[in-house]
């Protein structure tokens, strides 16, 4: 039986898991697709480099275009990360009429339209079910499970690292740094970990979600993004005492043809499911007009389950390939559809202030929500007060996010407020 070729391009975390499984599962995955699956070269920077897995020297090239331009090979398989050299080399595979499987969720958000449009004019198939929370096939789910229903929210853990780091710190009490470097060592982290930690990754994650769940043209600078860099022991500890955890959220909702899509550390109510998602495990919540409340679990990063979602692309590829169907799955066209102004974006809020420890500072405090029409929903006063006055913890009723910034610029100017502590969004 002649073998379907691959060439991979990267052996770091991925693609070492990528050898491992279709070495370690070549029986199972044969008797799926008919025929041996043989990576017949690979793609690294440095050839020179120990691995963390046994491969043939002579396979290893650090010419990518030897792999792309080679006519006996059928798939690409694209592990490298990189935005700019990985567009090019993947356009011209799908231009030679290579499929591609991807876990490049920074390419797909930045070039999902232009690729995918080259693999429906080549008849190609681009699949990339591992760039969106590693091992969970939540990209299969969104295409295929809920093509008949209209989804109105996807609420998303969807990066390993900050889910590990802000576990370990309302755990352990870690330190933010030390955890980050753990979550390095352990192959979660992008190779610049500022993507993980400031919401770039999440925000490109949920770009791709609420372009497939949504059926609509989502870009990435549609997508506002905050990361776990300013939170805080402090926020941490107040949440758990007030029953809530923190966790960076994506959030996209759609509400008939306008949507919003962010990502910021979050409030969770500790009932509700996402909030029990601890280390390196992600979640997506998806709510389905016609399905309800569904969810989604397992782990997000990492060697293992992230290549468990790209061989498992691979799979369907060649399967595809066996049928003659592949560059069918793609999504024949896409909604236009609005952003949600500030007006229209509703949550609740949790907001830390220092105040000014006198009579008559909770009255003007409340009389600038009143002005506001934001209505609140619990007041705490901490037992023991900071140094230089009180510490007020306030949590509001639903408000807009408009009305949110109005509170917010009020409160700066108070002379009363000391200083705006925290602002959080509230789920759950
Ligand atoms: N790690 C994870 O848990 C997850 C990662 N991803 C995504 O998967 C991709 C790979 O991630 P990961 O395996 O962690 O990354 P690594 O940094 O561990 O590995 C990257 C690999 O690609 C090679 N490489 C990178 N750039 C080039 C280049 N320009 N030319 C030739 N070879 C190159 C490197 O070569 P060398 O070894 O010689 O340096 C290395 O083998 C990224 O897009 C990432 O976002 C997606 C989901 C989870
Ligand atoms: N750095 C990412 C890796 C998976 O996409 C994460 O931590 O989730
Ligand atoms: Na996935």
């Amino acid at each position: 039986m002649k073998p379907v070729k691959v060439g991979l391009l990267g052996l770091g975390t991925v693609g070492t898991g990528v050898v491992r499984i279709v070495e370690g599962h070549q029986e199972d995955l044969q008797s799926q697709v008919g025929s041996p699956i043989l990576i017949s070269k690979i793609l690294v920077k440095d050839r020179a480099k120990s691995r963390n897995v046994a491969v043939d020297a002579s396979k290893l090239t650090e010419d990518p275009w030897e792999i792309v331009r080679d006519p006996e090979i059928d798939v690409i398989v694209e592990v490298m990360g990189g935005v700019a050299h990985s567009r090019d080399v993947i356009l011209e595979a799908l231009e030679r009429g290579k499929h591609v499987v991807t876990a490049n969720k920074d390419l797909m958000a930045m070039h999902g339209p232009e690729i995918l449009a080259k693999a429906r004019e080549k008849g190609c198939d681009v699949l990339y079910e591992a760039s969106v929370a590693g091992g969970i096939p939540i990209i299969r789910t969104l295409i295929e499970g809920f093509s008949s229903d209209r989804i109105t929210k996807i609420m998303g853990i969807v990066n390993g690292t900050t889910n590990y780091i802000l576990t370990k710190m309302s755990r352990e009490g870690a330190a933010y740094a030390d955890v980050l470097k753990e979550a390095q060592a352990l192959g979660y982290a992008e190779s610049d970990p500022t993507s993980d930690v400031e919401g770039l990754d999440a925000a490109r994650k949920m770009t791709i979600l609420s372009t497939l769940g949504f059926r609509a043209n989502v870009a990435l600078e549609d997508v506002s993004a905050k990361g776990i860099s300013n939170v805080t022991q402090e926020d941490i500890g107040y949440a758990k005492r007030l029953g809530y955890e923190v966790k960076l959220l994506g959030i996209a909702e759609r509400q008939d043809d306008t949507i919003s899509v962010s990502v910021q550390p979050t409030m969770v109510k500790t009932s509700h499911p996402i909030a029990s998602v601890n280390g390196v495990f992600n979640a997506v919540y998806v709510h389905g007009e016609a399905v309800g409340e569904t969810m989604f679990y397992g782990p997000g990063a990492g060697e293992m389950p992230t290549a468990t979602s790209v061989v498992a692309d691979l799979v369907a590829v060649v399967k595809n390939m066996k049928l003659g169907v592949n560059g069918r799955q793609a999504q024949l066209s896409y909604k236009v559809m609005k952003l949600k102004t500030d007006e229209q974006i509703s949550s609740k809020y949790f907001l830390l202030l220092h105040v000014d420890d006198k009579a008559g500072v909770l009255a003007q405090i409340a009389q600038v929500f009143s002005n506001l029409d934001v209505s609140i929903e619990s007041v705490m006063q901490p037992s023991a007060p900071h140094k230089s006055g009180a510490e007020l913890i306030i949590i509001t009723h639903n408000a807009s996010k408009a009305a949110m910034n109005k509170v917010l610029q009020a409160f700066e100017a108070l002379p009363a407020v000391q200083q705006i502590k925290s602002v959080y969004r509230v789920e759950g």
